[in-house]
């Protein structure tokens, strides 16, 4: 017998004999259903209106009641709740006409457990595929407006995205920071056939290469000093579903040749445990660092990106995407004015105008915090510039030659312009005049 849980199915009886209402309580009850009880119309009623349930079983012969009013006024009400009729043999023609009012099925009086007990689970059956096909359209409109771009750049990543989405091809998602790589890896997830199975994300850099193994593939009690519980790993969540390995360029090196075998055989040992396991995961990495050069310097395993970029999606910069600033600006503004219940409505001409202009070294990620802090501090109904703060913070990063600051600091914030202006690496490490890998170490060594 199942523990009854609300997860299970949360069930109405409603009948005037109190026999009845008991040996269908006793029946439903043992499946593991959540039940409830009603022996009068209003009774019934009050009961929809302090609960949420997913089936009715409904005697339409309620006292002095009419059993066709009270479905009338539930499928009002409760209108997802499945409604079976329950009804003696002479009175199957109301039953009918019931049917033809919304109700989804009936049952003859007298009906046995396994009837009661079969109709219960086809009934929740339906209703379960019916709130999981909900949830699924509202993440498909979702991933659709968020995502829904006029950029030809970013069309073309969006198409190539959802034509490899319903693949199993690992795909290696780059861009800059803040260009929505986990955005898109979280869109892939949903356009693919695991939509229905877990995502899991690991930041990468977040770990070290110890505690990265135990995060990644579980440990066995014991395993190690403090490994008091047995725990079964991200890549065990995710079996079936799929692995976002955020800021994979920061995947500990000496960890590489597990996570290759583990992408190449589908196999993995827990930390502790000799015991070989499986699971079947589909591997999504995304970095703004350039792999290739940190392959020929060394820091990253070259047979391990190419089992990673398998296929490879490059967003574009904000700045490379300009079709879409404006319409992102009013997204999220629509998104903070509600969240912080603030009286802004748009943007005036000079504000249009700069964030069109602006360079967007932080990409999205900037974008949403500048108008997340200007519908914060805008006090009328239209955004200005003022309230965008733009210019301040471009002069704020611009180095200035002579200034009271140290050479390191005029050196990072050079190369972040630089960067931030540059199409490619290779054209900033051209304009700086220095090679791809001390461009890749002085990225690291600033945090940019
Ligand atoms: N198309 C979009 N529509 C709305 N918001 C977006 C979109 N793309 C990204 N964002 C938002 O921008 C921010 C940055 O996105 P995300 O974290 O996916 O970027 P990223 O490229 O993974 O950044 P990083 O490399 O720094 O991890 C997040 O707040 C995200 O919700």
């Amino acid at each position: 017998m199942d523990a009854a849980t609300a997860d299970n199915g949360r069930i109405l009886l409603v009948d005037d004999e109190a026999a009845i209402l008991r040996t269908f309580r006793y029946c439903l009850e043992d499946e593991g259903y959540q039940v409830s009880t009603a022996s009068s119309a209003p009774q019934a009623l009050a009961a929809l209106q302090q609960q949420v349930f997913d089936l009715c079983f409904l005697d339409l012969r309620l006292g002095d009641d009419n059993g066709l009013d009270v479905l009338a006024q539930m499928r009002v009400q409760a209108p997802w709740m499945r409604v079976v009729i329950v009804t003696a043999h002479s009175a199957v023609d109301t039953a009918v006409d019931a049917m033809q009012a919304g109700a989804a099925d009936y049952l003859v009086k007298p009906c046995g457990p396994d009837q009661l007990r079969l109709s219960a689970a086809q009934q929740l059956e339906v209703r379960h595929m019916a709130a999981r096909l909900e949830a699924l359209e509202g993440e498909v409109r979702q991933a659709r407006s968020e995502l829904q771009s006029a950029s030809p750049a970013m069309m073309a990543v969006l198409d190539t995205a959802r034509q490899v989405a319903s693949t199993d091809a690992n795909i290696l998602i780059l861009g800059e920071s803040g260009t929505g790589k986990g955005e898109l890896a979280r869109a892939i997830h949903g356009w693919s056939q695991r939509a229905d199975k877990a995502m899991v994300t690991i930041n990468c850099p977040s770990l070290s290469a110890d505690l990265m193994e135990s995060e990644l593939f579980g440990h066995a009690r014991g395993a190690f000093t403090g490994a008091s519980e047995s725990t079964l790993g991200r890549v065990n969540q995710a079996d079936g579903g799929t692995l976002f390995l955020d800021e994979i360029g920061d995947f500990p090196l000496a960890l590489q040749p597990k996570l290759l075998r583990f992408i190449q055989d589908r196999e993995y040992e827990r930390v502790g445990d000799p015991v070989t396991r499986q699971a079947n995961v589909r591997i999504l990495a995304a970095t703004n660092l350039d792999l290739q050069a940190m392959v020929n310097e060394g820091q990253f395993r070259e047979d391990l990106l190419y089992r990673l970029n398998v296929i490879t999606l490059t967003l574009p910069a904000l700045r490379d995407r300009r079709e879409d600033i404006l319409d992102l600006a009013e997204r999220f503004l629509a998104r903070f004015v509600s969240e912080y219940a603030r009286p802004a409505k748009g943007f005036d001409d000079q504000a249009r105008a700069a964030l069109q202009g602006y360079g967007w070294p932080g990409n999205i990620r900037e974008l949403r915090n500048v108008i997340e802090r200007a519908s914060i501090i805008c006090q009328g109904e239209c955004i200005s510039l003022e309230h965008l703060g733009l210019n301040g913070s471009a002069r704020d990063d611009v180095p200035r030659v002579g200034a009271d600051m140290s050479l390191e600091a005029l050196e990072k914030a050079h190369i972040a312009a630089v960067l931030a202006a540059s199409e490619t690496l290779d054209q900033a490490a051209r304009t700086l005049g220095i090679d791809a890998s001390t461009l890749y170490r002085k990225r690291k060594q600033f945090g940019l």
